[in-house]
């Protein structure tokens, strides 16, 4: 007998197993990555999101520490096929409420077909259909947690490699990965963390090499202050962004995101550079995305798929945005060289 259930938009309940108990409500999204669900599961972009395993058993490896992207569990919930018990207990421990045992191939091509949807979840002894009814009536849109920044961000600054001998980066962090800090730390650089609120006159005191703005969950124009800094910043100091960092560079320097039907959501997602031809594959987990770029950035790349925006540059104003994670983790390691063209900007 089922004890869980997940009420999607438009009020279809599907029935499933309790993983780990609780109720709780989201925008309903999916990844089809094969591997990398502690990373996902630990990566502050999924906040206020109920992540959808597409590959069908999620734990096969064990729960890892090391493997985190962050101290905790962003999304709300976990959805699979086949959880394994290492990562139930793991969720269950974190509060964070999972249901298996469930169509998820269903589940992500209603997704695909009617675009990204809101959803509830009640899972546990206490579970019934109208809790998980009462959780999507609750739901909010994404663009409507206008503080999202303020769930995932640090409070105060955190230095890493202070003693480095490469360039020092401020990153503003909107909900940044770990592996974006050990990226830029790995080539030597000192990398201040800083919160997502940060002032023009913060960074002007630290003086870094680069402003990088760093990925986070939500739509980007609720990152104000972020917006402000950028384009009161842009032209003082080379300037950076991945996945939410992009769209927020965009947005600052006149150029404006919209929110996709379901979003780029895989490691697997092909991506040309249009200056060389080359295509290489990548992880993704987004739902907005660049519009238009505005007059002072130009597209070098874009999405085999549909043409979206990939990456932003402007050689005279030493700015380099990808949508994509670079950092991968989960994901190919293709693109790590981007991480040496942003220290290369500083270094210049
Ligand atoms: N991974 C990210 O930084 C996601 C960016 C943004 N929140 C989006 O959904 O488009």
């Amino acid at each position: 007998m089922a004890d869980a259930y997940v009420a999607i938009e438009g009020e279809r309940v599907v029935e499933a197993r309790s993983r780990a108990p609780g109720t709780a409500r989201g925008e309903l999204v999916f990844t089809t990555a094969y591997t990398g669900y502690e990373e996902s599961l630990t990566d502050p972009s999924y906040e206020e999101q109920v992540l959808t395993f597409s590959y069908p058993l999620i734990g096969n490896y064990g729960v890892r520490e090391e493997r985190f992207e962050s101290d905790r569990v962003h999304p709300r919930a976990a959805v699979a096929r086949e959880m394994t018990d290492d990562v139930a207990e793991w969720l269950e421990s974190e509060g964070v409420p999972a249901v298996d045992h469930l169509d998820t191939r269903d589940i992500v091509t209603e997704i695909r077909d009617e675009g990204a949807m809101k959803c509830g979840i009640s899972a546990g002894p206490d579970a019934s259909e109208e809790a998980a009814l009462e959780q999507l009536a609750q739901c909010e849109h994404m663009s409507d947690h206008t503080d999202i920044g303020a769930q995932v961000s640090v409070d105060e600054r955190e230095t890493h490699n202070e003693a480095g001998d490469g360039p020092t980066v401020a990153l503003v962090d909107c909900g940044a990965k770990g592996s974006i800090v050990s990226s830029l730390v790995e080539r030597d650089a000192t990398v201040h963390v800083l919160p997502y609120d940060t002032t023009p006159e913060t960074v002007d005191e630290l003086d870094p090499d680069v402003l990088f703005i760093s990925n986070g969950p939500g739509d980007p124009v609720n990152f104000e202050q972020a917006n402000e800094l950028v384009a009161e910043k842009v032209g003082d100091v080379p300037l950076a962004g991945i996945c939410l960092g992009q769209q927020v560079v965009a947005n600052a320097l006149g150029g404006d995101t919209e929110k996709m039907e379901f979003g780029h959501r895989g490691v697997n997602q092909p991506v040309r550079d249009l200056r060389s031809g080359q295509v290489v594959m990548t992880t993704q987990n987004h739902g907005y995305t660049v519009a238009d770029p505005g007059e002072k950035l130009d597209v070098t790349q874009v999405n085999v798929n549909d043409d979206t925006p990939e990456g932003l540059e402007n050689d005279d104003l030493d700015i380099i945005t990808r949508q994509y994670h670079p950092e991968a983790n989960p994901g190919p390691n293709d693109s790590l060289d981007f991480f040496d063209d942003v220290l290369a900007l500083a270094e210049e």
